[in-house]
């Protein structure tokens, strides 16, 4: 049994506009995804039926084996937590420190606990001395580690990251991969919606590509990006190692040391 399955799952926004159709995946602890795919692919839509922000309008989403149809989206983010796209639409509180700690004041965690769970994420998220700061006054992208580190403090048991990658520096987005490694290491499910193609080739195992509302290919990262008829269905770009061995008549290379070794064999 998976921890998290969607089986056969569509979803109609209520004004009419069908975003996702036919969406069958399976997610396993300690496995960490990539969701990629052209812009309004239905990317945001399907994770939001994850965690039962949306609920779908045909077929399952199931968490631990169990149907979520009848779970509020307060019982099902307990397992399967999101971090929104926009970090401005999750920050309430006017402290970081607060705004990790809200979820577990809510749980009734001990004050000691408490703290102690907000000091060891702000760690593993770079916001240890950032935590009496009010989250405004750090840039957009600090904001989006508070969001990330909100989140991985309610310790569920998949975390989805939508787009963490969008306005990061080159330092972040490695702090980005540090972070889901260690989340996986723990055991954790990470499922990352991203357009950085570079960060995909270099973090993931496992990759799901979408295009017009549906899940098109499942697979690891040289499946994805040598498939040339998907990467143009999904309107995606081979990361550039991809495009250099490409260049040099190399096909299925996926890093730097697998094109060297190809080429001076
Ligand atoms: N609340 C809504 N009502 C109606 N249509 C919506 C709503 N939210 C999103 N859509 C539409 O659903 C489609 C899928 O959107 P979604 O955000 O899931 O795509 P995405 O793959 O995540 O795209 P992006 O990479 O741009 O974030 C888009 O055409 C979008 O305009």
């Amino acid at each position: 049994m998976s921890y998290l399955e969607l089986a056969n799952v569509s979803y109609t926004y209520p004004n009419g506009f069908e975003a996702v159709r036919d969406v069958s995946l399976k997610v396993e602890l300690g496995e960490s995804v990539a969701i990629i795919g052209q812009n309004g692919a239905g990317k945001t839509t399907t994770v939001k039926l994850m965690n039962g922000l949306l609920k779908p309008t045909q077929g399952e989403v199931l968490v631990e084996g169990r149907s979520a149809k009848g779970a509020t989206t307060a019982e099902i983010s307990r397992s399967v937590g999101y971090v929104f796209q926009n970090p401005d639409d999750q920050i309430f509180q006017e402290t970081i420190y607060k705004e990790i700690a809200y979820g577990l004041v809510s749980q009734k965690l001990t004050k000691e606990l408490i703290q102690q769970r907000v000091v060891e994420v702000a760690a593993l998220c770079g916001l240890a001395e950032s935590l009496k700061e009010h989250p405004y006054n750090l840039p957009y992208s600090k904001r989006k580690f508070v969001t990330i580190a909100a989140v991985i403090a309610m310790d569920p048991q998949v975390i989805i990251l939508d787009e963490p990658t969008a306005g990061q520096d080159r330092q972040s987005t490695e702090l980005l991969g540090q972070i889901i490694d260690q989340l996986a290491q723990k055991g954790k499910s990470v499922i990352t919606i991203t357009h950085d193609m570079e960060f995909v080739a270099s973090q993931f195992k496992r990759v799901i590509v979408f295009a017009n509302k549906a899940k098109r290919k499942d697979g690891s990262p040289e499946q994805i990006f040598w498939d040339e008829q998907l990467l143009k269905l999904a309107n995606l770009k081979q990361p550039y190692i991809c495009q250099l061995a490409k260049l040099l008549g190399k096909t299925g290379v996926m890093t730097i040391e697998e094109l060297l070794e190809r080429s001076f064999k």
